[in-house]
């Protein structure tokens, strides 16, 4: 999948400015960012639901919109709202789309995999939020797609139904499948996927794999806590610094023993009062918060 310059506007609001991006066969790939970023825009080009106002896309070698009817019966679409057929039995709606499909994966193994098998005879309408995402994943895979796109796939799932779709998205990758998915989890981020895009107000913050975006020599996070509202000019001038709440401080980047001395003297010739100070090594939660956080400033930003 390819997609060029594309812009996404809703009359004066510009959802999506202009991002490219690519998506290898049989990896998954991760868009991340807040709400109202423009994941769901950027996906509803890739699926030929919306018409982009400037660039290109291709899924799969094919126009969306204009290959639409030749591509769907290889895509598999979860949406956020999920509904289909609301007076329709969860088992009845599973099978009518394996129906649809030249090649389906076995509607039963689905129902029993994504512990639906007790609401087969239960009506979509009455399912509960996350019995409803189960059955809308169960419905994006039951045709055996090449590319699956997912929106907040785990979103209102509990820990048991986020497990089983984890190893879900595993299997099909494994099988050669490629997957686009959004999600606010950070950690679902990590585990399932090879690329990651952040995403910040309609544009590409950020692209890697996870190791790649995490990857730093030395410790790459120190926190400090000392007394709220400093004033950081003079770190910021060597150093990403966030207050990431009052009173705790973040210090991002490669930080040698060297680096790490000149932080905590800072500190102290602030005359701050440090009263904890901590390492590790970061994670892609810390990443996406220093390139999405309004707070952020600072030499890497
Ligand atoms: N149909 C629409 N009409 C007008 N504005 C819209 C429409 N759909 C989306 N927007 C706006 O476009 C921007 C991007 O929305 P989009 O749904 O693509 O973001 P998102 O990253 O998927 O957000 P979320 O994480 O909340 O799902 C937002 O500011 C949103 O309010």
């Amino acid at each position: 999948m390819e997609i060029r310059d594309v812009v996404v506007r809703y009359g004066d609001t510009t959802a999506v400015k202009g991002v490219s991006l690519s998506a290898p066969r049989g990896r998954v790939l991760a868009l991340l960012g807040h709400n109202g970023a423009g994941k769901t825009s950027l996906l509803q080009v890739c699926e030929g639901f919306r018409s982009p106002d400037a660039g290109t896309a291709r899924v799969l070698g094919m126009d969306p919109i204009a290959e639409h009817d030749a591509l769907m019966p290889r895509l598999g679409i979860m949406l956020q709202s999920g509904g289909v057929y609301p007076w329709a039995a969860a088992g009845e709606i599973l099978r009518l789309f394996a129906s649809f499909a030249a090649h389906p994966l076995d509607p039963e193994m689905l129902l029993d995999r994504l512990g639906l098998r007790k609401f087969e005879k239960t009506r979509f309408r009455r399912l509960s939020g996350g019995e409803q995402q189960r059955l809308s994943l169960a419905v994006a895979l039951v045709g055996r797609p090449e590319l699956v796109f997912l929106d907040e796939p785990t979103a209102g799932m509990d820990t048991e139904a986020r497990h089983t779709t984890w190893q879900l998205i595993e299997e099909l990758r494994a099988d050669g499948v490629s997957v686009l998915l959004t999600t606010h989890l950070l950690d679902e981020a990590e585990r399932l996927a090879d690329d990651v895009v952040i995403m910040r107000s309609g544009e590409v913050a950020a692209t890697g794999t996870p190791a790649e975006l995490t990857a730093a020599a030395g410790i790459d996070l120190l926190e400090v806590r000392a007394d709220p509202g400093l004033d950081l000019t003079g770190l910021t001038a060597l150093h990403q610094v966030t207050e990431t709440s009052p009173g705790e401080y973040a210090i991002t980047g490669a930080l040698d023993t060297r680096a790490l001395a000149d932080v905590l003297g800072w500190f102290a010739a602030a005359d701050a009062h440090v009263t904890a100070v901590s390492s590790r090594r970061r994670t892609l939660e810390d990443v996406y918060l220093s390139l999405t956080s309004q707070h952020t400033v600072g030499a890497a930003q």
